[in-house]
Parts: C-alpha cells; structure tokens; sequence
C-alpha cells in the first residue's frame, strides 16, 4: 500500500527532527534543474522540502535552470536548439526566448508552489538590484581531429564575473525565499544566458554557502558498475574525469562543484531530484542521499 503525501511528509519530519539543528542559521543553495522538474507531484514535494528548510531555520536559496523547457519554446516558435560545449548557442532571438521562459514562466511556477506551502518566496534574475553581472562567456575547445584549441562563439552566453550579496542577505533578514533564474546583464548593456549549474555555483561562492545542492537525474556521482559513490574529495574527483568514468553532461557538473568548493562552499552534493523529497533525505538524515563532493 503506498502512502498518502501527509503520511510521507509525516514521516519525513519525524525522522529529519533528530538532524534539523545541523544547519540551523546555514546558507543552503539548491539548484534545481530542468529535468528535475519532472511533474506536478515532484514540484510539490521539492516545494514542501525547500518550506521545510525554512521552517527548521535554514536559509535556502533556490537557483533554477529549465533548458528542456526552453527547448520546447524554440522548437513551438520553430526554432531550432543548438548546444556547443553543453551550452545553448544564443542568439538576440534566443536570449529573448530564454529570459521569458527561465525569468517568466519557470521562475514563477516555482515561486507560486513555494507560496503554496506558505512561506513566502520571491522570484528574481541577476538583473535584479544589480545582483548578478555576466560577460560573454569565453570558452574553449579542442578539436579531436588536428588538436587544436579554438575559441567557441556561444553568442550571449554569459559567465558570472560579479555577485552583490545585498538583496539576498536583506531577503533572508526578511524571512523570504530567493528564487532565481540564471540570466544576468552584462555590463556592456546586453542580457545573457548562464548554465544554471555555473550560475548556482557562482551564487554559493559569494555567499560562503554551507552546502550546494544540485538536483539532476541520477542518483549521484556512479562508479564505473554503476554503484552510487557516496564521498567523493577534489582530487578523486578529478581522477574520475581523467579516466572517464565521469562523461558528458556530469563533467561540467563535477567541474563547478570543484570550483565551488574552492570558492568556499563547504560541501557540494550532486543527488536525484527525480526522487521525491530528496532534497530533506539529503539534508536531515544520518547518511545523505547523493554523493558530496567536499575539499
Ligand atoms: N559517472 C557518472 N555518474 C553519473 N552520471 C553520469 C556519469 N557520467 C556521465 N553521467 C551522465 O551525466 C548526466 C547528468 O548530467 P546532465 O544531463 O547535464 O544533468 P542536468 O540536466 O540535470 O544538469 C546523467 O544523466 C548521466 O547520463
Ligand atoms: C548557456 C546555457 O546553456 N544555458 C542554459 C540555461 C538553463 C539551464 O542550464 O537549465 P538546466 O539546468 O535545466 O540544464 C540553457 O539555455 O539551456
């Protein structure tokens, strides 16, 4: 017999009662991404989690992505989605497409299910009280065939050069949830399209994050049988990458964990949002529930 949403919720505090003064007073960052974002019933339940952080005196600070949402809008307008590097090439038409869809619509939704549980939350860009300031994203690749690095041009794709704290601090004196979409302004006027996993790993260097959470697909990090890894350090993790057991779209996540951690965030947690609740599993009981990446 399955159990009613109440009884689970019931049951999730009872157990989380025993860990809920570990991070009392503590930043917690939450990416929550696009494939996480799987139904109605996963939204609730991440939105109970995200209230519940609150209530136990943690500061949760939501970072969203939504690129399978935005895919489905450019495909509607007919227009085509084209990644280089795992990012989204962006031109003025996309990157208009993008802050509606991540700035409007998906910030939205996730503010009003966080409403619904009754705490308060507030949805927000980098471009909000000059929090975020990007510039034109400077990556690189090198060419399998000759070798040779050239540099990608991802049109107004963006990288995170300056965060201001200010109006997340006063947000959380106020008791507010920050939730927020990974578009910034340049300061050369434009507006650009961030990762959601660099952007919320940029919000929790400069907020000196306790933990950063990044809900994605898989359970965690898995070895090469497919075994979750429950503790990963710096240097494991990049041996991982080294020798390919650590692929495709998990690169660049591990790699913003492991600048996050040197920006000085405590611990990063990569964990399955696919699950419902994994965000409390992960935070208030005895073993976690993804696997942490710490120094
Ligand atoms: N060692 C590994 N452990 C777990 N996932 C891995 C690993 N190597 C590659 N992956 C792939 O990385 C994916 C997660 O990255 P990505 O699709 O970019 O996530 P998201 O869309 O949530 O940001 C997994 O679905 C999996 O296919
Ligand atoms: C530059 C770039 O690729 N930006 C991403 C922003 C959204 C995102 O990262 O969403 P997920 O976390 O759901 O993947 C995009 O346009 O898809």
């Amino acid at each position: 017999m399955s159990l009613s949403e109440s009884e689970t919720q019931a049951r999730l505090l009872a157990q989380a009662l025993p860990y809920m003064q570990r991070y009392e007073n503590k930043t917690i960052v939450v990416k929550y991404g696009g494939h996480a974002m799987g139904n109605a019933e996963l939204g609730k339940a991440f939105a109970s989690d995200i209230a519940l952080l609150k209530q136990s005196g943690v500061n949760p600070i939501v970072v969203h992505g939504g690129g399978p949402q935005i895919g489905a809008m450019l495909s509607k307008m007919g227009i085509e989605s084209k990644f280089e590097g795992g990012l989204r090439v962006t031109d003025q038409k996309t990157v208009e497409i993008v802050e509606m869809v991540l700035a409007g619509s998906i910030n939205k939704e996730i503010v009003a299910l966080i409403n619904q549980t009754g705490e308060w939350a507030i949805g927000l860009c980098g471009k909000d009280g000059n929090m975020v300031f990007a510039e034109k994203a400077k990556k690189t690749v090198v060419d399998p065939d000759s070798n040779i690095e050239r540099i990608l041009d991802l049109g107004f794709v963006g990288e995170v050069v300056e965060v201001d704290r200010t109006l997340i601090d006063l947000l959380a004196k106020s008791e507010m949830i920050p939730v927020i979409a990974p578009v910034a302004p340049g300061r050369d006027g434009h507006t650009y399209n961030i990762n959601a996993d660099t952007f919320a790993g940029a919000i929790a260097g400069a907020l000196n994050a306790t933990r950063l959470l990044f809900l994605t697909d898989v359970p965690g990090v898995l070895d090469k049988n497919g075994q979750l890894i429950k503790e990963l350090s710096v240097a494991e993790a990049r041996a991982l990458i080294k020798d390919g057991t650590i692929s495709g779209g998990m690169i660049p996540k591990v790699e913003t964990c492991i600048d996050a951690i040197k920006a000085g965030v405590q611990g990063v947690v990569i964990l399955n949002g696919k699950t419902a609740h994994s965000v409390l599993l992960e935070i208030f009981t005895e073993h976690g529930a993804g696997t942490l990446i710490v120094p």
